[in-house]
């Protein structure tokens, strides 16, 4: 195994700030709802805070609405937990408008583990309220803890709980309504890949960022890429092939291990990511980039002809190597797989898995990446200008 690897973030950056209602920002709200007990708090300290799945044992209940700010994330959003006992329908007590007005997603948790009926009530009354108070939600509904389900029983419970809402739906003649099921556990990686998809649908520039990532496996002999938010482990964009949970959960587990190698033998210096964000990378390099950067493909380099081509990614490389200071990381896996991951920004980062071979013209690889990350920085900055400008317009 070979290391590379020299900035990343801190544990102690893992952090979430509980707003007080008067210091709420305008972020896009994400929705935690369900039963008591269904393990609502349990998700987002495990996905946003970084605890352990076992301390979540020692959770008490949640008597109030917790808002939870998710800073120096790339996912820029607010998590609303919502106490299971609440009825936060009854109008005389909350005004659903200022609950649901600007919400992106609304998850509803099921304890797959306990009798779903009453569940199932809930989320039927909740999803029928909240969309006529906001079309635009997106209603996401995980059917969770089905750490302790054989692998038949969990999708028969999905079949179930899905069968079940799309009659009771259907009947209220409001099959418009599209619900996405999730079957989730804090104790493995399924809780990250379902707040991976739930978050995906709300980054406007998605489509962008996968041509982007398929472009780049393609050019440089990637199989597979994602870009993960550093902070919560969730990919918030791949490259058109298949997911396979097995390449995610290296993927994802790489991440662990080098923050933790990072954690024991990482300088210092420049580790705090708290003046870093997508935005902040875009003057970084600008001497490096030149703004005129086009993928390089394999077929490119190993022509002949090219070789002016590889002198150029050569140079860049140097270039690249004395002003380059984000991390870096290889690890070779025992079936002759590359695991290979390059920071972005401090926010996110690119992990790919490609063959060991197509490995060896890493400076192409780099190269590539480096084209790729331009992007990626030119496409957050012009939708940064975009919403500011429509800010002010509004
Ligand atoms: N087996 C298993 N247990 C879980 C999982 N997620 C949460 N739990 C447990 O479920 C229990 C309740 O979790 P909480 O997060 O407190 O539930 P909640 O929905 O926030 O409850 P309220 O605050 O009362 O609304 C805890 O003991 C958790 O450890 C899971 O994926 N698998």
């Amino acid at each position: 195994m070979d290391y590379d690897y020299q900035n990343a973030s801190n544990d102690s950056d893992f952090v979430t700030e509980t707003l007080d209602d008067q210091v709420l920002s305008d972020k896009p709200r994400i929705l935690l709802m369900g039963l008591q007990r269904s393990g609502k708090s349990s998700i987002q300290r495990v996905v946003f805070g970084k605890m352990p799945p076992n301390d979540t044992l020692y959770l008490e209940s949640t008597t109030k609405i917790q808002k939870e700010d998710i800073t120096r994330s790339f996912i820029d959003f607010q998590i609303w937990d919502f106490p299971g006992q609440v009825d936060f329908f009854d109008e005389m007590a909350y005004d659903p408008q200022d609950i649901f007005g600007t919400v992106g997603a609304l998850i509803f948790v099921i304890d797959a583990q306990d009798d779903y009926n009453e569940a199932l009530h809930k989320l039927f009354t909740t999803v029928t309220s909240a969309y006529r108070v906001n079309p635009n939600i997106t209603f996401e509904v995980l059917i969770h803890k089905v750490d302790g389900l054989s692998d038949d029983y969990k999708i028969d419970t999905q079949r179930d709980v899905q069968q079940r809402m799309s009659d009771a739906l259907a009947d209220a003649q409001l099959e418009y309504i599209h619900l996405t099921y999730y079957l989730t556990s804090i104790y493995d990686n399924s809780i990250y890949e379902a707040f991976s998809k739930i978050i995906q649908k709300l980054i406007r520039e998605l489509p962008t960022l996968e041509n982007l990532l398929n472009v780049l496996c393609s050019n440089s002999g990637i199989d597979k890429a994602y870009l993960f938010d550093t902070l919560t482990k969730i990919y918030i964009a791949t490259d058109s092939s298949p997911v396979d949970m097995q390449s995610y959960e290296l993927c994802s587990d790489m991440i662990d291990v080098c923050i933790d190698v990072e954690c024991i033998y990482g300088s210092a210096q420049g580790s705090s990511p708290h003046n870093l964000s997508i935005l902040d990378t875009t003057g970084r390099n600008n001497n490096v980039m030149d703004g005129q950067q086009t993928p390089v493909s394999l077929d490119d380099i190993r022509d002949p002809d090219n070789e002016s081509l590889e002198q150029r990614s050569v140079q860049q490389q140097h270039r690249l190597q004395n002003s380059e200071t984000e991390a870096s990381s290889l690890i070779k896996l025992d079936n002759g797989d590359v695991l290979y991951m390059r920071e972005v920004n401090r926010l996110l980062v690119l992990i790919c898995l490609l063959r060991q071979d197509n490995f060896e013209k890493h400076g192409l690889i780099d190269y590539n990446f480096h084209c790729f990350k331009e992007a990626v920085t030119e496409v957050f900055e012009f939708s940064r200008k975009r919403s500011t400008q429509q800010q002010q317009h509004d």
